[in-house]
């Protein structure tokens, strides 16, 4: 039983449902296999941003449109003549309006977002679904939100592993018997039958669930790379591949921010020793990357870079020392708000933390914690991480940056840039 995971980037035009679906056929068997694919291109910032004109009932007619052409324009190419996908689609599509025209600005904001941002995989998932079974693919469209059982923490639901392993064993073994399953990655859904998401870029997290849960004997997630690379080559010209790598070094590499891989992906998998391929869509035979339980010794620097990040310090009001209390109230605030911190670093007087810039967030905080402390902070950074460093790896990357906090451990070295 395996299961493979499609990103926004191989479902982002027709000739790429193509490919993917000669993957299917060239790469994955007939059966036993299921797919998780996550909505098409940048389906969901568009969906973010009609989501926030609506909320704040302004017009969001041209953006709702572009989307909907966006849509249109894929399914047209892939079915020219009349065929049963189009009528899902514009199902699908009328109802994102409905809910859009008669979204209530005094609603909850995340549970909105979940419910409107939750149409990217609906329809992606629906145009493969009736693609694959046109070129030969028999296979059956399940909705995720009926397996993967979560609370309600919107926009970043946690998984209720018992039910979601209970759904999954339920009927889907005997489904994957008979053909393929296509669903959906990012969804989740609540006892009560509402959707929630799993955080941005969350589909690959969804397809470990669904290994998790299907004891899958492998998994494989296709990007637009070689495998896991030493660094994104977005930013760096010269990378290397890992053919091999412990699950330990992959989930260190993705809590510092290398975006290939959603850092919650692991844990499940390694939870049942299931090994994780990387593989290139671009070149499905390519060697990609393993990652399982082993373990190398020497392994090249990775390099990785955390875009839009934002450094706050808490400095006491009164030159007392910052004490455990006031490490306790700020985090408690932290946690409430749900702030992760990237990296922090105390001193006599102040704290500091890096984090996400989330603007909305860094107000409440504000406002939460001005009257006992001294609040500063820096928008608009970025946080270096070096794995398994080098004196020669951090000279090339510390390359005359203003450097505003430095850190390293053992294996890992650290810093916040301008
Ligand atoms: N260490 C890394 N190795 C490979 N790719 C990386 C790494 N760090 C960041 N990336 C970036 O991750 C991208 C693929 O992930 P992503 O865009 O999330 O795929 P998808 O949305 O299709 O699932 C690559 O194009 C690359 O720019
Ligand atoms: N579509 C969601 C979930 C996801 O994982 O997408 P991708 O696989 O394209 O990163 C997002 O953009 O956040």
């Amino acid at each position: 039983m395996k299961v493979y995971k499609f990103g926004g980037a191989s479902v982002k035009d027709a000739s790429a449902f193509r490919n993917l679906a000669s993957i299917v056929r060239t790469q994955g068997g007939e059966r036993q296999l299921l797919l998780v694919v996550s909505a098409m291109g940048k389906t969901t910032n568009a969906l973010e941003q009609v989501m926030d004109l609506a909320y704040q009932q302004k017009d969001f007619q041209q953006e709702y449109t572009q989307l909907k052409d966006y849509h249109t324009g894929v399914l047209q190419e892939l079915f020219p003549q009349q065929h049963p996908a189009h009528e899902r689609q514009e199902h699908l599509l009328r109802l994102l309006l409905q809910d859009l025209q008669s979204m209530d600005p005094s609603g909850e904001y995340d549970q909105l977002y979940d419910q409107i941002v939750s149409y990217g995989e609906l329809l992606s998932s629906s145009i493969l679904h009736y693609f694959l079974q046109e070129q030969g693919l028999q296979n059956k469209w399940v909705d995720s939100r009926k397996y993967i059982r979560t609370d309600s923490s919107w926009r970043e639901a946690k998984v209720d592993w018992v039910s979601t392993e209970r759904q999954i064993k339920q009927d889907l073994p005997a489904v994957l018997e008979q053909e393929l399953v296509v669903t959906q990655g990012f969804l989740g859904g609540t006892p009560e039958g509402r959707t929630t998401t799993l955080g941005r870029e969350g589909s690959d997290f969804s397809a470990a669930i669904f290994a998790y849960g299907l004891d899958a004997t492998e998994m494989c997630i296709w990007k637009d790379v070689e495998g896991l690379l030493n660094a994104d080559p977005k930013y760096f010209p010269d990378t290397v591949r890992y053919a091999e790598i412990s699950y330990q070094e992959t989930v260190e590499m993705a809590y510092y921010g290398a975006s290939v891989i959603h850092p919650k992906t692991i844990k499940p998998l390694a939870n049942k020793q299931i090994p994780l391929h990387v593989k290139s869509f671009l070149n499905p035979t390519g060697a990609g990357t393993k990652i399982y339980n082993c373990r190398f010794d020497k392994l090249a620097p990775a390099y990785i870079i955390k875009e839009n990040q934002c450094l706050v310090s808490f400095a006491v009001k009164d030159f007392t020392f910052v004490s455990e209390k006031n490490l306790s109230t700020i985090f408690g605030v932290l946690s409430e708000l749900r702030i992760k911190i990237n990296l922090m670093q105390n001193s006599a007087i102040s704290f500091s933390i890096c984090t996400d810039f989330h603007a909305e967030r860094l107000h409440r905080l504000m406002q939460r914690l001005h009257d006992q402390f001294v609040i500063h902070y820096n928008t608009n950074l970025r946080l270096f991480t070096i794995k398994n460093y080098t004196t020669e790896s951090i000279t090339k990357l510390m390359d005359a940056k203003e450097i505003l906090l430095e850190q390293r451990t053992r294996t890992t070295f650290q810093f916040v840039s301008k």
